[in-house]
This record gives C-alpha cells, structure tokens and sequence, in this order.
C-alpha cells in the first residue's frame, strides 16, 4: 500500500482536479443538507461540528446554513497559533461569515470573542476514505487527537465521490468515521 504522504499528495491532485470540475453556479447545489438517515441520528438540541472548507474541499456552508436554519448551535474548529491544540467555537452568521476571521492553515475560523461549543456530531473534511469508515486527513492529527479526547461525539466525513478508495493505510491513533457523505452517496452510518 503506498505511504500516507504519498497518498496525500496524489489525492491533493485528484482532488483538485474533480471539484475544479465542478461548475462555479452549481456549487451552491451540492451538500445542501444532510441525506435522510444522518438527520435522523441527530437530536434536536445537538451542537453541529463543521468546518470552513478550504478552496477544493467537500463544501460545508449548505449544512452550516441548513442546522443553524433548524435551530442547532452550528461551531467551526479554532485555532490560537499553528502548534495549539484544535478547539470549537460558535459560528453564528452562516449568510453572512461576518463573525469569521482569517486564523493558521489559511483557513476562515471564528474569532477568539465566540464562545468554545463542544459538537455532538462533528463533520470533517479528508483527502481519502473507504467504505468501511476509514479516514486519511491533511496530517496534522488535529481530528484524530480531537476525537480521541471527545470518544461521544459522531464523525461524519465529507468527500467528493472521487475520494473513495478500497484500502486506506491506517495507524492505530487514526479514529474511524461513523459514515461519509459524498454528492451522490452515504456510506454508513456504520
Ligand atoms: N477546511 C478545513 N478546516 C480544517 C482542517 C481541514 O483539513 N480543512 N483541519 C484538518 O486537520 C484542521 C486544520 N488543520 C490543518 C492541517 C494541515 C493543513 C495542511 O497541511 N494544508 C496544506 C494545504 C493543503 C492543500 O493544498 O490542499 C498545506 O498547508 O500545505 C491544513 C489544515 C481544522 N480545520
Ligand atoms: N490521539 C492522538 N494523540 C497523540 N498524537 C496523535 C493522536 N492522533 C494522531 N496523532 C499524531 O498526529 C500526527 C498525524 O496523524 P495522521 O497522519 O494520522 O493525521 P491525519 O489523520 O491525516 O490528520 P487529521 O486528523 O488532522 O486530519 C501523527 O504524528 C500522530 O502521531
């Protein structure tokens, strides 16, 4: 099986390659919300886990928009500097991202005012998945170490279909994922 930075570098390209694809004006389209049977887990006094995605990744505004709509707290990971740990904190303007700020990773996150929200169900994004739930990140661990450290709450991947392969390496600290949603499929929950 090939290395992890390996695989990282070629699913970076792949990619890239599939959502450039992917036409400007149906963008807003796709992961609008949640398919039937992930709705159906949560409850309705759950804090939602989503993160801001960056230029080719899944997009995860559609279902920040869609929980904060249905009355959910809906938090963003956070970040003081580069080396600290990853935490959560509320994201209240989904229209608007009027209360984002630029923070490490050149990633938009939410300011060090908004109060830290601890997800129930926590969306992630990946560079590569299988159908059994297993997940390659950008690999820097802050999912794994957050996941460890937070064993009740659901995680639920976000991908494109072109990110699906049949064996993902994995190192015993990488946390599984309870299912992953792509554009045209869910896998799990598991
Ligand atoms: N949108 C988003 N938010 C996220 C993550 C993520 O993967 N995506 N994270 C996931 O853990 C955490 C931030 N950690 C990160 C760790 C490493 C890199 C990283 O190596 N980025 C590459 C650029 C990747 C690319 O070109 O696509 C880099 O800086 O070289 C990014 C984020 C929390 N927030
Ligand atoms: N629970 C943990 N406790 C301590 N270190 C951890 C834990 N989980 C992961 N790490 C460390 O984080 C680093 C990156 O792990 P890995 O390559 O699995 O990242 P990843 O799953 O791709 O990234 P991410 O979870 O950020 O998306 C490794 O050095 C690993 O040892």
């Amino acid at each position: 099986m090939a290395s992890k930075s390996t695989l990282r570098r070629e699913m970076r390209a792949l990619r890239r390659e599939h959502a450039s694809a992917v036409p400007e004006n149906m963008r807003g389209l796709i992961f609008r919300h949640p398919p039937g049977p992930l709705r159906e887990l949560i409850k309705p006094d759950w804090t939602i886990g989503l993160y801001h995605a960056a230029e080719h990744e899944a997009p995860a505004s559609g279902y920040a928009r869609h929980f904060s709509e249905a009355g959910h707290p809906v938090a963003l990971p956070r970040f003081e500097s580069k080396d600290s740990p990853m935490d959560f904190a509320a994201h209240d303007d989904p229209f608007g991202e009027q209360d984002l700020e630029h923070g490490p990773f050149g990633i938009m996150q939410p300011a060090a005012s908004s109060i830290a929200l601890t997800p129930d169900i926590l969306f992630v994004p990946l560079l590569a998945f299988n159908d059994q739930g297993a997940r390659l990140g950008q690999g820097g661990g802050h999912y794994d170490r957050w996941l460890a450290d937070n064993p009740e709450t659901k995680a639920i991947g976000m991908a494109w279909d072109c990110q699906l392969l049949d064996q993902i390496p994995t190192e015993p600290h990488d946390m599984m994922l309870d299912a992953i949603v792509t554009p045209t499929r869910l896998y799990g929950p598991f």
